[in-house]
């Protein structure tokens, strides 16, 4: 299968770390990429607190903004939850759905994770839906079929490549400093790859596949360079100007 030609993404995100004072190195990214424009777009997705400072702070840059989780519902009776068309509203272009973190620590199923994707593209965000296997799934050699299964049930019916990404994200590679080797990366990418085709023809060979999991300045180019690898969801090392940028660099203009 020929490798489709799409722009790559670095979507950074900071998870529940940042303060106002840490704006200053999105900022800098923001700087620097007007300076020396990058190959890739590039995202940053900082807690909620921070989405329209930071919004306002990289007006003049050409780095997007984006959520990291989102409610189903428009607006109503849900505490402490910010739905997708609050951030379209705050000037988030994109949000992530179904991050493992999402999946383990607050229970969202696949049609959880279906649902705000749904709400993602209905506010007019691009999805980042992701995906991954847990250091047992792997180990029990289920990597293909978890992934799979949480491909088809957690990407809505219409999806396309300009509102929907998907992030490939071995559970145990998160924060660990651990990578799977690129052979396991291709295969894994290739099996996406397939399966977005599959269901979405065109629009599946267009959508990004992002890969995600302990990404940094030291092994961003060989895994950026892996088939099927169409930029990167990074975590830790995205909070640093210097390691993101790091990072973007392995995508040359
Ligand atoms: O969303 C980002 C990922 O969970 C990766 O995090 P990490 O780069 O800190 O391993």
């Amino acid at each position: 299968m020929t490798e489709p030609k799409v722009r790559a993404l670095v979507a950074g995100n900071w998870k529940m770390n940042g303060l106002r004072a840490g704006i200053a190195e999105a900022e800098a990214v923001g700087r620097a990429l007007n300076e020396t424009p990058a190959g890739a777009d590039v995202m940053i997705c900082p807690p909620a607190t921070l989405l329209g400072p930071m919004v306002a702070a990289l007006g003049d840059s050409t780095v997007h903004v984006g959520g990291q989780d989102c409610h189903v519902n428009v607006s109503g009776a849900f505490t402490g939850d910010v739905s997708a068309e609050m951030l379209a509203d705050a000037g988030a272009t994109a949000v992530i759905v179904g991050h493992s973190e999402r999946r383990s620590l607050h229970g969202e199923l696949d049609r959880d994770v279906r649902a705000k994707a749904e709400a993602a593209h209905r506010a007019g965000l691009s999805a980042i839906v992701c995906v991954g296997e847990t250091a047992g799934e792997r180990a029990a050699a289920l990597t293909q079929t978890v992934v799979s299964r949480q491909l088809a049930g957690s990407l809505p019916d219409g999806a396309r490549a300009a509102n929907t990404v998907v992030a490939y994200e071995p559970v145990w590679a998160i924060g660990t400093g651990l990578t799977p080797t690129v052979e396991d990366v291709a295969k894994v990418h290739a099996a996406i790859r397939k399966a977005l085709v599959a269901r979405f023809g065109a629009e599946g060979q267009g959508m990004r596949i992002l890969y995600g999991g302990s990404v940094k300045p030291q092994n961003a180019r060989e895994l950026m360079a892996v088939p099927d690898v169409n930029g990167a969801l990074v975590g830790g090392a995205s909070l640093k100007a210097a390691d993101f940028l790091g990072i973007i660099a392995a995508y040359q203009p």
